[in-house]
């Protein structure tokens, strides 16, 4: 792998798992953590599905970024993977900004997208002040401030799985997470919902935090032509790993229904 900074919109660092030769499905990781957010979900996909996850920059497995990108460009680097890989179309399934990134993918290169699952995201962020005064933060103290509050905004306090994925935010490099902080600030996809052609589940938390479903999933849904709506109960915004079994039956339903690699 190489560890030179990556550039906007260059292909992600990745990884395939499952049949070689079965419909394709990409999957997104939220901010601050890596592909392996997924991984509740891999022995169900995998029995079906090729399986392609990818790092946002700085994240998991993947260099930093080498200067500032927006959500277009992480679209677009999901399309030149796609390319170099040699895969027509795939179903794209993302938690959160990878929710972000599979929604901009929709609008930016629908011919790609034969199916789309938006988990626990939304088509604006809210405010970009926050989103700037967070990634000022980490270029100035690091990841430790927003990792010590990551467990109370991902999960529900009941939740006692949180370690592993808190710390895939401590090892996150900070220019990435800054960097994804401001491309977050930058997205708003509110007035080009109707515009997207996939079909579509949005999967919500019910008691999500930074995304609850009431002004982020219902404006997803409503907006998306034929969008599904899904809301988990008991399960905050990491919702594929707090309740991963009603999640990955959704997805599964939801994948069988619209992407057996045909078109
Ligand atoms: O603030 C968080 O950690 C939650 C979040 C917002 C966008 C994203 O990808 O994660």
């Amino acid at each position: 792998m190489t560890t030179s900074p990556v550039p906007a919109g260059a292909p992600p660092h990745h990884r395939l798992d499952g049949p070689d030769g079965a419909p394709v499905v990409v999957l997104g990781p939220s901010l601050g953590t890596s592909m392996d957010l997924w991984l509740p979900q891999l022995p169900a996909l995998t029995r079906a599905w090729r399986v392609l996850r990818y790092d946002l920059p700085g994240h998991g497995g993947a260099p930093p970024p080498s200067g500032p990108f927006g959500v277009g460009d992480l679209a677009d680097g999901i399309v030149r993977l796609l390319d170099d890989l040699g895969v027509a179309r795939a179903a794209y399934a993302g938690v959160s900004l990878g929710g972000a990134v599979g929604t901009m993918l929709a609008l930016r290169a629908p011919d790609r997208v034969a199916s789309l699952v938006l988990c626990c995201t939304s088509p604006r962020f809210g405010d970009p002040g926050p989103w700037r005064e967070r990634a000022a933060l980490v270029r100035r103290e690091g990841v430790g401030p927003v990792a010590d509050g990551a467990a109370g905004r991902w999960f529900t306090p009941a939740f006692t799985g949180a370690d592993p994925y808190v710390a895939m935010l401590r090892a996150t490099d900070p220019e990435g997470y800054a960097a994804c902080c401001d491309a977050l600030a930058e997205f708003d996809v509110t007035g080009r919902l109707g515009e997207i052609s996939a079909p579509t589940l949005v999967i919500a938390g019910e008691r999500d935090g930074p995304t609850p479903p009431r002004g982020h999933a219902d404006r997803l849904a409503g907006g998306i032509p034929g969008a599904r709506l899904t809301v988990v109960e008991d399960a905050a915004h990491l919702a594929n790993v707090e309740r991963p079994e009603p999640v990955t039956e959704a997805i599964t339903a939801h994948l069988e229904a619209t992407w057996k690699g045909t078109g």
